[in-house]
């Protein structure tokens, strides 16, 4: 594929795809964009960055007829326009990809392209071979590595991305919006969805990438637009400018994470000395010991955690990390094999059983069983701990509502109090008080699924901060992440999973950096490949 377009900076006399100039959006009380501009160059993927709360998602759902907004004006392409259904935006040539994908897995890639506009006969049968053949002219046309025949639920996450993609650009699609596309990704995954962009933009397309992740805005974009507070506070070309002026750009000057990462570079994660570095030392105590552990999803994991050691799981999307801290956390049976927490052979672990042994889950996906959207911040905060909150069978309130200030303080949730629904906080925000939730008092073994997805720049040196703490109070953790470099900045050992099973076990110090880990983790996975291993070879041409 070709490298991306060049675009010129802001003073390029191209028309824009799409002009934002002065957009308003108040929900209530809450300002939640006060006159933001941005534009969108043909062929150019522009970045949007801003701490939780800064407005993106609101200016995603004005663009994309979600939302109306209050005033100022959008053009595309020139012409006025104001959408008041999402079909309005998708008919000006508008497409949405969000983090959550719309695919039917048991459908084929083509079948999923095409659903709902099938090719039919007089008689209403979908003309399955010319739908086949539709599509892969399609994907032959813009060079796009997907095999029309396949089963999306046999594809890598990343190929289901780029199916999504594929699908939002079927109509047509002047203006992309990928709302963290990489959240769920690791190295050779992103450099998939950076091509099929790359695909995208050579056609023309402006591409609005709405991401967290700050090293990306540098791979993939040529301006950068970032809000604050619901509004601009700079556009930048890319090629001029770097992490340092885009962090203070995102969190403020004065923000004390600034300092803080003026103090530990970012992006040499190996230069970080993990928390619990002595603590886990092969003569400190397991919290945690899986043998030979298994059920539907694992087979023979070997894994221990000791007190006060920060252990990463890395691997794919689907080799069962995330199974594992549900077999610890008594979500899936362990059928074959032992574990043993804090000294305690279990034959059978619930998660009730967990809890009270001091074992705390933050799960991946915080609607479903994160957060309960319909209570207050306060009271999904106390929820976990009602006895802890509670004397003599009194819940003690005004302890709870402390406890949710100073956490909310800690964590920079931005929301008017902790009275505040939290379906009405950011995403960024609703992952800040997920955490919360588990911060205090502390567990004496953390199981973090993906815990910063979604978190802005501030918010995750701040949830570093927690973890380090929790483990340097003896705490035992258990991440699992897809960013490398997060897995090398907070870890003392990093385990590799494949196909359900703990296949090498790094100490830190043979750890290495990001992309060396991401190459191990292909070797582990393609020395281990079993039967029921995808293979995306095999169908992708
Ligand atoms: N439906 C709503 N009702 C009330 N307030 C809302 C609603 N939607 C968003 N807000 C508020 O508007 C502000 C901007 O939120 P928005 O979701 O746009 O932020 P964001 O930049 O996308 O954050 P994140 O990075 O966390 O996704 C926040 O203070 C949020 O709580």
């Amino acid at each position: 594929m070709s490298e991306p377009v060049a675009v010129a900076a802001a003073s390029s006399p191209q028309v824009p795809l799409i002009r934002v100039a002065g957009v308003t959006k108040r929900f209530g009380g809450v300002q939640a964009l006060r006159g933001v501009n941005l534009e969108v160059l043909p062929g150019e993927v522009h970045a949007l960055l801003g701490e939780n709360g800064a407005g993106k998602s609101t200016l995603i759902k004005i663009l994309s007829g979600v939302h109306a907004y209050d005033e100022g004006s959008i053009e595309i392409a020139g012409q006025r326009v104001a959408f008041d259904s999402p079909a309005k935006s998708r008919d000006a040539g508008i497409a949405v990809v969000y983090q959550d994908l719309s695919l039917v897995e048991s459908l084929s890639v083509g079948a999923n392209l095409m659903l709902g506009r099938e090719p039919r006969t007089r008689l209403g049968f979908v003309k399955k071979r010319e739908l086949m053949t539709m599509v892969s002219d399609f994907l032959k046309a813009h060079g796009i590595p997907l095999d029309a025949r396949t089963p999306v639920g046999s594809l890598p996450f990343a190929y289901r991305q780029m199916t999504e993609i594929c699908k939002a650009l079927m109509g047509d699609v002047r203006i992309l919006i990928l709302d963290e596309p990489t959240s769920a990704l690791t190295g050779g995954e992103e450099q998939i969805l950076f091509e099929a962009i790359r695909t995208v933009t050579d056609r023309g397309v402006g591409v609005i990438y709405v991401t967290h992740r700050l090293n990306e805005v540098f791979r993939i974009s040529q301006r950068v637009t970032v809000f604050r507070d619901g509004m601009n506070v700079g556009l930048f070309p890319t090629a001029e400018t770097d992490m340092k002026q885009l962090v203070a750009a995102i969190i403020g000057p004065g923000h004390a994470a600034l300092h803080a990462r003026e103090r530990t570079p970012v992006g040499s994660a190996s230069d970080f000395p993990a928390a619990g570095c002595e603590l886990a030392s092969v003569t400190v105590a397991p919290i945690l010991t899986l043998s030979k552990a298994g059920n539907d999803r694992l087979h023979d994991v070997d894994l221990t955690v000791r007190k006060g050691e920060i252990h990463g799981l890395a691997g794919l999307i689907g080799s069962g990390r995330t199974e594992i801290l549900q077999t610890i956390f008594g979500l899936r049976p362990v059928e074959t094999g032992a574990i043993v927490i804090d000294d305690r052979p279990l034959s059978r672990i619930t998660p009730a059983k967990a809890i009270k042994l001091g074992v705390a889950l933050v799960p991946e996906d915080r609607h479903l069983q994160g957060l309960v959207l319909d209570h207050s911040i306060e009271r999904n905060l106390t929820l976990p701990r009602l006895p802890h909150f509670s004397r003599w069978g009194w819940l003690r309130s005004q302890a709870a509502v402390q406890q949710a200030r100073s956490a909310m303080k800690k964590l920079a949730v931005k929301a008017p109090d902790s009275s505040t629904y939290v379906k009405f906080l950011s995403g960024g925000n609703q992952q800040k008080v997920v955490f919360a939730k588990w911060d205090r008092p502390r567990p004496k073994l953390l199981l973090l699924d993906e815990p910063t997805v979604g978190v802005d720049v501030g918010a995750r040196e701040e949830i570093y901060g927690v973890v380090q703490d929790a483990a340097r109070d003896g705490t035992g953790v258990l991440i699992v992440s897809s960013d490398l470099d997060e897995l090398l900045r907070l870890c003392d050992r990093v385990s590799i999973v494949v196909d359900g099973c703990v296949v090498n076990t790094i100490d830190r110090a043979n750890l290495g950096n990001a992309e060396e880990l991401h190459h191990l983790i292909q070797l582990s996975r393609s020395s281990n490949e079993s039967p029921k291993g995808t293979s995306f070879g095999a169908h992708a041409t």
